[in-house]
C-alpha cells in the first residue's frame, strides 16, 4: 500500500510557475528570436526545474524586458514576491541583452531533446508518475511508514502530515502487529517543511497559522491514541517533529548516524508532540531544557543515555539487526500487546491530549511572530540553516 502526496514546496513552485509562464505568454510578440524560442521551450520542459532555476528564469526574463529592478521590495511576509523580488534585484545593472543571453543560456542546459514534445499545462501541479512522498507497507505483521523525500531530507509537507494520519489509521486498523515509522534516504525527517508557511490563502497568514494548529494537533493526536506498538526506526539525522515525537513512541532505534535536534529557539519556536511533557519526565527537566529551549543537538548515543532512544545500533548493520528484531517482535501475541501498551499509556491519555492542545495554540501564536517569520525567510532565502 502506497500513499502519493505533493512534492516540496509545490504552493510556491505553482506560483512561481505561472508568474513564469504569465510572463512568457504576454511576451510572445517580443523581438529577439533565440529568446522567442527559449521562452517556449520552458513550457515544455517535462520535468519541473526547481525553485532556485524557476527564480533565476523569472529574474533573467525580468532583466531582459524591464532592466534592474526598481519596484518597491514586497514585506517580509510576501514571501513568494519577496522571493522574486530578492532574485531579480540581485541581478543589478547586468545588460539586458546579456540578461537575455543568459536566459537563452539556462533554458537550454534544461532541455532534453524529448522535452520539445510534449506540452505542460500553465500552472498546473506536476507530480512526477509514481512519486511516493509517504511510503507505506506491511510485511511479516509490520506496517512500515516511510518518508520519502530523501532529496529534501524527508522534510514534511502539509499533504504528508494528513497522509501519516490516514497511514495511522489504516495500520490501527490492518492485520499487522506492529506499526514503524522510518526515513528513506541519509536522514530520518529534517522536520515540519518550511514552505508549508508560504501557501497564503485569502484570510492571510492568521488563517494558515489556524489551520496548522488544528492540522498539528490531529497529527500529535493520532500518536496518543495508536493502539498497537509503535516504532521508530532512526535511519539518519532528525530534525523538530519528528523528534518530538519519540516521545510518545513505544521503541525508538538509532542508526549510530543519527542526531536528534529541536532546534525551536532558533526557529522563533516552541516544542510540540507532547514533548514539554515527556521530554522532562524522559530525561528530567535540565536534560529535556538544553534540548528544547537551547536546541542542543544530541548524538544518538547521547540520546540513548538520555532515554530518547531505545538502542544505537552502528550503521553497517542498522537495517539488519533492527528489521530482524522487529520481525521477531511481530510474531508476538497482538492482542497482549495491545492491551500491555493500553496500560502504559492509558493514565496518561487525557493529560497527553490537553498537552497536545495547549501546544498547538501557543505554536498557532509563534507562528505569527516575527522571530518565526524571520527564520523561515532566512532559511528560504538560503540565508541561514540549522
Ligand atoms: C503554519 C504552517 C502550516 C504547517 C502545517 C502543520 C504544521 C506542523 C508543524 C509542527 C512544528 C514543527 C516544527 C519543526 O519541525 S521545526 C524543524 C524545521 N526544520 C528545519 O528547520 C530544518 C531546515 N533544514 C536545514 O536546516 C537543512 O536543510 C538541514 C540541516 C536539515 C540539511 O542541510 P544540508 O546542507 O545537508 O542539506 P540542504 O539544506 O541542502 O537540504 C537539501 C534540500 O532539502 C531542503 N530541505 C531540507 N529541510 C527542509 C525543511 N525542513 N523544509 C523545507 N526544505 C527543506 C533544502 O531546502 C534543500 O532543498 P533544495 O535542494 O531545493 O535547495
Amino acid at each position: 500500500m502506497a500513499f502519493v502526496t505533493g512534492r516540496l514546496g509545490r504552493p510556491l513552485r505553482s506560483s512561481l510557475l505561472q508568474v513564469v509562464q504569465l510572463h512568457l505568454s504576454r511576451t510572445m510578440g517580443a523581438s529577439q528570436e533565440d529568446f522567442e524560442n527559449a521562452m517556449n521551450q520552458v513550457k515544455l520542459l517535462k520535468k519541473d526545474p526547481g525553485n532556485e532555476v524557476k527564480l533565476k528564469l523569472y529574474a533573467l526574463y525580468k532583466q531582459a524586458t524591464e532592466g534592474p529592478c526598481s519596484i518597491p521590495k514586497p514585506g517580509v511576509f510576501d514571501f513568494v514576491n519577496k522571493a522574486k523580488w530578492d532574485a531579480w534585484n540581485a541581478l543589478g545593472s547586468l545588460p539586458k541583452e546579456t540578461a537575455r543571453q543568459n536566459y537563452v543560456d539556462l533554458v537550454s542546459s534544461l532541455s532534453s531533446p524529448s522535452e520539445s514534445s510534449s506540452h505542460v499545462e500553465p500552472g498546473t501541479d506536476q507530480k512526477t508518475p509514481g512519486s511516493e512522498d509517504v511510503v507505506v507497507t506491511s510485511e511479516d505483521g509490520i506496517t512500515k511508514i516511510m518518508f520519502n523525500r530523501p532529496a529534501q531530507k524527508n522534510a514534511i509537507t502539509t499533504q504528508m502530515y494528513r497522509e501519516i494520519i490516514l497511514a495511522l489509521e489504516a495500520a490501527s486498523k490492518d492485520n499487522s502487529t506492529i506499526t514503524v515509522i522510518t526515513g528513506n534516504g541519509d536522514y530520518y525527517s529534517s522536520g515540519n517543511d518550511l514552505t508549508n508557511f508560504t501557501k497564503i490563502p485569502p484570510g492571510g497568514i492568521e488563517e494558515v497559522a489556524k489551520s496548522g494548529a488544528v492540522l498539528l494537533r490531529e497529527f500529535v493526536d493520532c500518536f496518543i491514541d495508536f493502539p498497537k506498538p509503535l516504532i521508530a526506526v532512526v535511519n539518519g539525522p532528525a530534525v523538530g517533529i519528528p523528534v518530538t515525537l519519540l516521545g510518545l513512541f513505544d521503541a525508538v532505534y538509532a542508526s549510530d548516524r543519527a542526531t536528534f535536534h529541536t532546534p525551536f529557539s532558533h526557529l522563533g519556536q516552541t516544542a510540540e508532540g507532547c514533548s514539554s511533557y515527556t521530554f522532562p519526565k524522559i530525561m528530567g527537566p535540565a536534560k529535556a531544557t538544553e534540548m528544547l529551549i537551547f536546541g542542543k543537538k544530541l548524538t544518538a548515543r547521547e540520546a540513548c543515555a538520555q532515554g530518547l532512544v531505545t538502542e544505537v545500533f552502528p550503521e553497517s548493520t542498522f537495517q539488519k539487526e533492527v528489521w530482524a528484531r522487529l520481525k521477531a517482535y511481530a510474531k508476538l501475541p497482538p492482542n497482549a500487546m495491545k492491551i500491555s501498551k493500553e496500560l502504559i499509556r492509558s493514565n496518561e491519555k487525557e493529560k497527553l491530549h490537553a498537552i497536545n492542545a495547549e501546544e498547538c495554540t501557543i505554536l498557532q501564536g509563534r507562528w505569527l511572530s516575527d522571530e518565526c517569520m524571520n527564520a523561515i525567510v532566512n532559511f528560504l532565502s538560503r540565508k541561514a540553516k540549522l
